[in-house]
């Protein structure tokens, strides 16, 4: 059961070779033995999962079972789920049960999926490396050669990513503001994509920055990514960002090859200090897509270089406004204490992390009144500049190919101390983010140590099937069938 993918474990529920109930069973005693090490779950809802599993075997046996039927997912704890501890990893939400589900995962059950539990998260999706976590630190399972050091996983989503790559679930749900799937899925050695924004509805996941936030699906293949996909997306009147477009089946779209297609390579992706196998991997992808009958073409986005000082305003001031609603009062855990003006302090200082905090002050900095029109209005034309970069570009070539990351997996105690070395891991993730447009990571191959490197696909609004095809044509030059070191093959 451990080189399952959620394509074919599908088919084998179908065929009626597995039933869903011992597929929930392997990956719980797979969270059970493992998770203990990589702590990806906040919350397992074991119970449930096996409760939904019966009831999808039951709906499997009637041979009209819909396209999920019994397939077990985990949950960004970052979706609310009705009835279910849903945490953002924050102390301020340690105790929130939603009374409503989120569109997405409303949709993922209308399909049968079964929830196993909540991933962690860096708290509020606020980080790069999952450490920010009230719940603690996700380890990633990969490890460098000869060397036991910890890993972080990326984040922001490193618990749905580590849990996927140790086999402990088939796919999970991400969501991803400035690189928080494909970050994590680079770092993890599996497969994510950030969707357009607006082709996966916002309601029920908690907020961060509203004009970036998009959620996606994180899986070890583009197939599956591609089965996930086409059952979260879709419009919804309760988002009023949510675009009403058809969902198109992404399934079909795998094998359309890429002949013919134009793919751009962004000079400005290509820093001096991009590390030696980052480069040569990134060579090998588009020596991949050529050889496939693609055309490679030079592109330029001049304005790359301004992504993340305007990613950080622009999420920041969105995040201090978001974050304003947890007082103690309407919602959140509650430090009581003297006056109200107290209440807030200790509520806000006790229930909010490090990072959020610093985060809060800088929103709140940059929209404040004498520095809104110099940051944040600013901030805001630069978007466009970017965006158009995206859309000239565009007019030329169909998709982009660039690195994910400027780097592999770091060690825990690597972790820079100062933010903005952190802030850069979203360099090359970032301007996709800024403008809106698809983009996905796929596991494309190791570094020296071992470690898997990412390459990521940036694509036109709403052409998510051009990156699938593409990916999908990368996916099978790179054969990258490497695990990591813990899996729950290894300690079956
Ligand atoms: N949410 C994200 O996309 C994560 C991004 N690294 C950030 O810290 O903002």
């Amino acid at each position: 059961m451990h080189d399952l993918t959620l394509a074919s474990a599908r088919k084998a529920l179908r065929e009626r070779r597995l039933s869903a109930v011992e597929l929930t069973d392997h990956f719980l005693n797979a969270i059970d033995k493992l998770d203990g090490e990589i702590n990806s779950f906040v919350t397992v809802t074991a119970d449930q999962a096996r409760a939904s599993a019966r009831a999808a075997d039951a709906l499997l046996a009637t041979g009209n079972a819909p396209s999920l039927c019994g397939l077990p997912l985990g949950i960004k704890d970052l979706f609310c789920t009705n009835g279910v501890r849903t945490t953002a990893s924050s102390n301020i939400l340690r105790n929130f049960v939603p009374p409503y589900e989120s569109t997405v995962t409303s949709n993922l059950l209308a399909d049968g999926a079964i929830f196993v539990g909540k991933t962690n998260l860096d708290e509020f999706a606020m980080g790069s490396t999952n450490m920010t976590s009230a719940f603690g630190p996700v380890v990633n399972p990969w490890r460098r050669k000869g060397s036991d050091d910890k890993l972080v996983p990326g984040g922001s989503s490193g618990g749905s990513a580590a849990a996927v790559a140790a086999g402990l679930v088939l796919g999970t749900t991400g969501t991803d503001t400035g690189g928080s799937i494909r970050q994590p899925a680079a770092y993890c050695g599996i497969t994510g994509i950030k969707p357009t924004y607006g082709r996966c509805s916002r309601f029920g996941t908690i907020a961060f920055a509203s004009s970036l936030d998009q959620a996606g699906p994180m899986a070890r293949t583009m197939e599956d990514c591609a089965i996930m996909l086409e059952s979260m997306a879709g419009f919804d009147a309760k988002d009023s960002t949510s675009v009403d477009r058809p969902v198109p089946r992404y399934e079909d779209a795998l094998e359309r090859g890429v002949k013919g297609l134009r793919v751009g390579i962004p000079r400005e992706y290509r820093p001096d200090t991009l590390p030696a196998d980052i480069q040569s991997l990134w060579d090998q992808g588009i020596a991949w897509l050529r050889d496939a009958g693609a055309e490679i073409v030079d592109v330029s986005l001049p304005h790359t270089k301004y992504g993340l000082p305007t990613y950080y305003i622009v999420a920041l001031a969105e995040a201090s406004s978001n974050l304003a609603r947890y007082d103690g009062v309407r919602f959140g855990e509650r430090v009581d204490a003297g006056t109200l003006d107290e209440l807030y302090e200790a509520t806000r200082h006790a229930g909010f992390g490090e990072e959020v905090r610093r985060r809060i002050l800088m929103g709140t900095y940059v929209l404040s009144s004498g520095y809104y029109d110099a940051y944040y209005l600013r901030a805001q034309k630069v978007r466009t500049l970017i965006q158009r970069d995206f859309l000239k570009a565009f007019e030329n070539v169909d998709v982009l190919l660039t690195p994910t990351a400027p780097s592999a997996a770091f060690a825990h105690s690597e972790r820079p101390t100062d933010p903005v070395q952190i802030y850069l891991n979203d360099i090359f993730t970032v301007p996709a983010s800024m403008a809106g447009v698809p983009a996905l990571s796929l596991p494309a191959g190791l570094d020296h140590d071992g470690l898997p490197l990412g390459l990521q696909l940036i694509g036109r609004y709403f052409e998510e099937e051009t990156l699938f095809a593409a990916g999908r044509v990368m996916e099978k030059a790179a054969g990258f069938t490497h695990r990591p070191a813990l899996h729950a093959g290894a300690i079956a």
